[in-house]
C-alpha cells in the first residue's frame, strides 16, 4: 500500500463524515456496517502487563451499600440511583431514587408537571420504532494522569497477545428481528464551562419530567445536588466526576451524563462524551460569564471540541440565565451567532444543532414556556421538546460484540461490571473473555439501568444488552481481582488487537502553541483510559484536499492534519476506527491540554 493511499482523506470533513452518516434521516435505519472478517493476523502472544493503564470510574457515585468494589478499580464506587434494579421486575422509573436529605427548600420556580410520555417510563406508553444503528462510545481506561480525580492503576497481567485479534474466527451470529427495532437509546452528555449551570438544569429536568418529586429535590436544598450527590463536590459546588441518571421522553429513553465544566477535569469530562451519542451544551448568558467560557480559557470551546471528536453528531446549546439578562433577545442571539459559527468550523451540521433559551434555575422553557417577555419573541422548542428530536443513532449491532467496562463491584457472590455496549449484543449465557486480562467468565445475569421501554412484547429484550445500551454484566465465575474499569468483553472468537502501537490520523488543535516533534510526549485518552504514549513517527501532513503535503515533517503545527505513529506505554485494546469507532478514537492531551483528536487507522 502506498504511502499516499495510506494518508489521503485525512480533511477533517472526511474525518466526521461517516459519524454524519449515521444520522442521516434517509439512511438511519439501514444497517449499513455488516461486518467483514479482517484479513487473519498471528496468534496473541501472552502476559502482557498493563500496568501503566488508568482508568477512570464514573459509573457510580456514592458508595452501594452491601456491595465491595473491586480493588482493581477506583477507590470509590458511586451508585447511580437505579442501577442494579432487576429491570423486568422494577417500574422503570424506580431508577430514580431521591437522593440524600438537605436542609433548605430547592428554588420552587418553573417545575411543572409532566405531560404523558415524558419522563416517568411507561411501558404502556406508546411504541416509538426506531430502527437501530450506530455504534456509541465508552468509558476506559489508563495511564497517570494530570488532574482528574478518579483515577487507578491496574497491576493485571494478560494472556492476550500484541495486535493479535481473532476475529478471523467470528461468524456473525444472528440478529433477533425484535433487535432491529427496538426504542431508541442515547446516551447524552452535559457540557459547558464551570458553573455555566449544568447540574441545576439537569435536577429541573429531572423534575420536570416526575423523574424525582418536588418534595425531594427540595429536600436537597440545590437542584444540582440531585446530580453532584458526592459530599466534595457539593462542599466545593463543583462537578468532579460523571453524575449518571436517566430519562425517558416519547422518542427515546436516554442515560444522561453530567461532565464537570472545571478545567482540572478535563479527562473525566472525556470519559462522558466519549460515551455520549449527543450533547447539551450549556453556556451562561450572564453578560461577562458568557464572555469567559467561551474566549481565552474557558472551556466551552474545548468542550465542543472534544465532543465533537469523541464522536458527538447532534447539540443542543441551552443558552441559560437568560432570566438574569431580562430575557434579552438581543443577547441570546448575539450568543446563538458566536457559539454556532464557532460548532459549524467544527463539522456540525447545521441541523443538527439547536439552540434553546432557558433558565435552569426557574424551569423556564425546560418543559413549559411562561415568561411572557419570552413568549414575546420566541416560538422555537422547548428544551424537552429539543431533546425528543433528537435522531436516533445508528447501532452496529451485527458487528462483533463489544462492551467497554466503566465500574466494577462485588454483590453477594457475584461480580458486577457496568458499562454500555458499544457494538453488538450480550446476553444472559455468553461466555466471554476479558480484555486485556483474557479470563473467560459466562454471564450468569444482565440488567439495563433504565428498562427499555421497547415496543417489543419479546421479554427477552430484557436481558439483552444490544448496542447503545448501558447495562450490567453479572458473573459468577471470576474473581473480582481479574476485572477493573476499562475492560474490554468480547466472545472469545472475536476479540479485538491488543497493541501499544498504532498508524493514526489526528487533527491538531488551534491553540497548540509548542509544535510536536517526532518523540514528543503524550497523553492518550480512549474511553476512561489514560495511557502515556510518544509519538514515535511523524508520517505525513496533509492539506486541505487530503493529499500529502510533506512526508516525514519534522514537527507538526497547530491546526494540521497529520498521520503518526503512536506507541503506548502499555498495550490497550484498541481497533481501527472502520472496525470499531468506540475503540478507534482517542484524545491527545499534554501538559494539562487538550492537542489533539485522532481516529486509529491500523493497529501495529
Ligand atoms: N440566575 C440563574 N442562576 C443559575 C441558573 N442556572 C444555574 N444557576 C446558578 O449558577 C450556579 C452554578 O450552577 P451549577 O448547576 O452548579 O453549575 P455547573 O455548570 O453544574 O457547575 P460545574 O459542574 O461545577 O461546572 C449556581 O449558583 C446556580 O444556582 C439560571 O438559569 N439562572
Amino acid at each position: 500500500m502506498s504511502r499516499h493511499r495510506l494518508v489521503r482523506n485525512l480533511v477533517e470533513d472526511d474525518y466526521y463524515d461517516d459519524d454524519y452518516d449515521d444520522y442521516d434521516e434517509d439512511d438511519y435505519d439501514d444497517y449499513d456496517d455488516t461486518y467483514a472478517p479482517p484479513p487473519k493476523k498471528a496468534p496473541a502472544p501472552k502476559s502482557t502487563p498493563a500496568k501503566q493503564v488508568v482508568a477512570k470510574n464514573f459509573a457510580t457515585k456514592n458508595p452501594i451499600p452491601g456491595k465491595v468494589q473491586s480493588t482493581a478499580s477506583v477507590g470509590v464506587t458511586k451508585a447511580p440511583p437505579g442501577w442494579g434494579k432487576p429491570t423486568t421486575a422494577s417500574p422503570p422509573n424506580a431508577a430514580q431514587k431521591s437522593p440524600p436529605k438537605a436542609a433548605s427548600a430547592a428554588s420552587s420556580g418553573g417545575v411543572v408537571k409532566p405531560p404523558p410520555g415524558w419522563g416517568a417510563p411507561s411501558l404502556s406508553s406508546p411504541p416509538t420504532t426506531n430502527n437501530h444503528t450506530i455504534e456509541g462510545n465508552l468509558p476506559t481506561a489508563t495511564f497517570p494522569k494530570s488532574s482528574s480525580t478518579i483515577c487507578r492503576s491496574t497491576t493485571q497481567k494478560s494472556n492476550q497477545g500484541s495486535a493479535a485479534s481473532s476475529m478471523s474466527l467470528y461468524t456473525p451470529r444472528p440478529v433477533p428481528d425484535f433487535l432491529r427495532n427496538t426504542k431508541s437509546q442515547l446516551s447524552m452528555v452535559i457540557l459547558g464551562h464551570v458553573d455555566a449551570g449544568k447540574s441545576t438544569l439537569m435536577g429541573q429536568v429531572l423534575v420536570a419530567t416526575g423523574q424525582v418529586s418536588k418534595r425531594d429535590a427540595a429536600k436537597q436544598g440545590s437542584l444540582a445536588y440531585l446530580l453532584d450527590e458526592n459530599e466534595s463536590e457539593r462542599e466545593r459546588g463543583v462537578t468532579m466526576e460523571i453524575g449518571t441518571k436517566t430519562l425517558r421522553v416519547p422518542s427515546h429513553d436516554i442515560v444522561i451524563l453530567d461532565a464537570p465544566g472545571h478545567h482540572d477535569f478535563i479527562p473525566v469530562m472525556i470519559t462522558g462524551a466519549a460515551n455520549a451519542d449527543v450533547a447539551i451544551l450549556v453556556v451562561a448568558a450572564v453578560t461577562g460569564e458568557f464572555e469567559a467560557g467561551f474566549t481565552g480559557g474557558g472551556q466551552t470551546k474545548e468542550h465542543i471540541l472534544l465532543a465533537r471528536g469523541l464522536g458527538v453528531t447532534q447539540i443542543i446549546v441551552a443558552v441559560n440565565k437568560l432570566d438574569v439578562e431580562g430575557w434579552s433577545e438581543d443577547r441570546y442571539y448575539q450568543i446563538q451567532k458566536e457559539v454556532q459559527d464557532f460548532l459549524l468550523k467544527q463539522q456540525f451540521k447545521p441541523k443538527r444543532i439547536k439552540f434553546v433559551p432557558i433558565s435552569g434555575l426557574t424551569g423556564e422553557n425546560i418543559m413549559e414556556r411562561k415568561d411572557t417577555d419570552l413568549k414575546s419573541w420566541y416560538k422555537g422548542p422547548t428544551l424537552l421538546e429539543a431533546v425528543d428530536s433528537f435522531m436516533p443513532a445508528n447501532r452496529s449491532i451485527e458487528k462483533p460484540p463489544r462492551f467497554i467496562v466503566s465500574d466494577v463491584y462485588a454483590e453477594g457472590r457475584g461480580v458486577v461490571t457496568r458499562g454500555r455496549v458499544v457494538q453488538g449484543y450480550f446476553e444472559v449465557g455468553d461466555r466471554l473473555v476479558v480484555l486485556p486480562v483474557g479470563d473467560p467468565v459466562t454471564v450468569s445475569r444482565l440488567e439495563h439501568l433504565q428498562a427499555p421501554s421497547d415496543d417489543t412484547d419479546d421479554p427477552k429484550r430484557q436481558s439483552i444488552g444490544v448496542a447503545g445500551d448501558t447495562i450490567e454484566l453479572v458473573f459468577n465465575d471470576i474473581d473480582i481481582m481479574r476485572l477493573s474499569v476499562g475492560n474490554i468483553l468480547s466472545l472469545p472468537n472475536a476479540t479485538p488487537p491488543l497493541t501499544n502501537k498504532a498508524k493514526a490520523r489526528v487533527i491538531i488543535m488551534d491553540k497548540l502553541t509548542v509544535p510536536i516533534i517526532r518523540g514528543a510526549q503524550v497523553i492518550f485518552h480512549m474511553h476512561s483510559l489514560d495511557v502515556p504514549a510518544v509519538m514515535t513517527k511523524l508520517i505525513a501532513t496533509l492539506n486541505g484536499d487530503g493529499s500529502v503535503k510533506k512526508e516525514r515533517p519534522r514537527a507538526i503545527t497547530s491546526g494540521v492534519n497529520a498521520v503518526v505513529e503512536l506507541t503506548l506505554s502499555d498495550k490497550i485494546v484498541m481497533e481501527s476506527y472502520s472496525d470499531c469507532r468506540s475503540l478507534g478514537r482517542f484524545v491527545l492531551r499534554r501538559g494539562g491540554d487538550t492537542i489533539a483528536i485522532g481516529i486509529i487507522d491500523e493497529t501495529l
